[in-house]
C-alpha cells in the first residue's frame, strides 16, 4: 500500500484522517435575550445586543440556533477484521478518500482509527472505524478492541478461498470477545476481480451469513462496488438501535442489505 495512507498505525494513535469533529456551535444569547433585560446582571452595564441593535432584543425563539438531529455525542466503534490481504485498509482508504491504492501490498502493523460521519436520513452518525492489521501475530492486540465495538465488518477475499474458510474462525472469536448484541456485517471483497480468479461463489458468502443471521455482501475496494452501502447500512443499523426501534422490525439489516444490493448489482458481482 503506497505511502499516501498511514500503514504503521499503533493503538491509540488518532493521528489519521478525522473529519468529523465538526463543532456544534452552541450560541449563549439565549439566556440573556430570554430576560429582555439588555443589561448584564452581575456589572449592571448594557450588554450588547445579539443583533447588533441596542436595546432590540427578538423574539427568544429567533435567537435559537437551528437544530438539526445531530448525533455528535457518541462514535460508533467500528472496527475492520478479516484475514491478511483481504482489503480491510484498501475499503478504508475507498470509504474515506473514494480512491484505490493500487501496487504493492504492505501489511497493516498494529491498529488505528479513522472517524467518520454518515448521514442517515437527517441524522449523522458517527463512525469511528478501526483498521486492525491481518496477521495472526496481531491477534490478541485487536482482540482487546472487540469488546466495546458496536459494529464489526468482517472481510474475506473472493479470489482466495483460505480467507473464506477462515470466517468461520473469525465468527469464534467475535463470540469470544465482542459483546452478544454488536452488528456484523459480512462483505466478499475484490469483487471486481475476473472470474477465472473468483474461488468464492456469491452463494458461499450468502450461505454461511445467512447461517451465522449476519447481513452479507459483495464489495470492491478498487472500484467502490458496494463500499458505501456497507457503511451506510452499518449506521442505520446502529441508529435504529439506539432509537429502540430494531426490535420492532422497522428496520432489519440483513433485508435493507439485501434490497440495496439487488438495486445496485454490477455483473461483475453476480458470478
Ligand atoms: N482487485 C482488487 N484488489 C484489492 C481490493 N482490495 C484490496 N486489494 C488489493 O489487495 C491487497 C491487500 O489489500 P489491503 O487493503 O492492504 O489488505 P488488508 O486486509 O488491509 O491487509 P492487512 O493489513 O495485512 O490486514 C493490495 O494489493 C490491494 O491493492 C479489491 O477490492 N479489488
Amino acid at each position: 500500500m503506497s505511502a499516501h495512507y498511514n500503514r504503521s498505525i499503533m493503538a491509540n494513535d488518532d493521528s489519521m484522517s478525522d473529519d468529523v469533529f465538526e463543532t456544534e456551535t452552541e450560541t449563549s444569547l439565549r439566556a440573556s435575550s430570554a430576560t429582555g433585560d439588555p443589561r448584564d446582571p452581575r456589572s449592571g452595564r448594557p450588554t450588547p445586543s445579539p443583533t447588533g441593535y441596542r436595546g432590540y432584543t427578538p423574539d427568544p425563539q429567533l435567537l435559537t440556533p437551528v437544530r438539526h438531529h445531530v448525533e455528535t455525542d457518541i462514535a460508533h466503534k467500528t472496527i475492520l477484521l478479516g484475514d491478511s490481504g483481504v482489503g480491510k485498509t484498501s475499503l478504508l482508504v475507498q470509504f474515506d478518500t473514494g480512491k484505490f491504492q493500487a501496487g504493492s501490498f504492505s501489511a497493516t502493523v498494529g491498529i488505528g482509527f479513522t472517524n467518520k460521519v454518515v448521514m442517515v436520513d437527517d441524522t449523522k452518525v458517527k463512525l469511528q472505524i478501526w483498521d486492525t492489521a491481518g496477521q495472526e501475530r496481531f491477534r490478541s492486540v485487536t482482540h482487546a478492541y472487540y469488546r466495546d465495538a458496536h459494529a464489526l465488518l468482517l472481510l474475506y477475499d473472493v479470489t482466495n478461498k483460505n480467507s473464506f474458510d477462515n470466517i468461520r474462525a473469525w465468527l469464534g472469536e467475535i463470540k469470544e470477545y465482542a459483546q452478544d448484541d454488536v452488528v456484523i456485517m459480512l462483505l466478499g471483497n475484490k469483487c471486481d476481480s475476473q472470474s477465472s480468479e473468483r474461488m468464492v461463489r456469491r452463494e458461499d458468502g450468502e450461505r454461511i451469513a445467512r447461517e451465522n443471521t449476519v447481513a452479507f455482501m459483495e464489495t470492491s475496494a478498487k472500484t467502490g462496488q458496494n463500499v458505501e452501502l456497507a457503511f451506510i447500512a452499518i449506521a442505520r443499523e446502529l441508529k435504529a438501535r439506539k432509537n429502540g426501534t430494531h426490535n420492532r422490525s422497522s428496520f432489519n439489516v440483513q433485508e435493507y442489505v439485501r434490497e440495496q444490493t439487488q438495486k445496485a448489482t454490477c455483473s461483475s458481482c453476480t458470478s
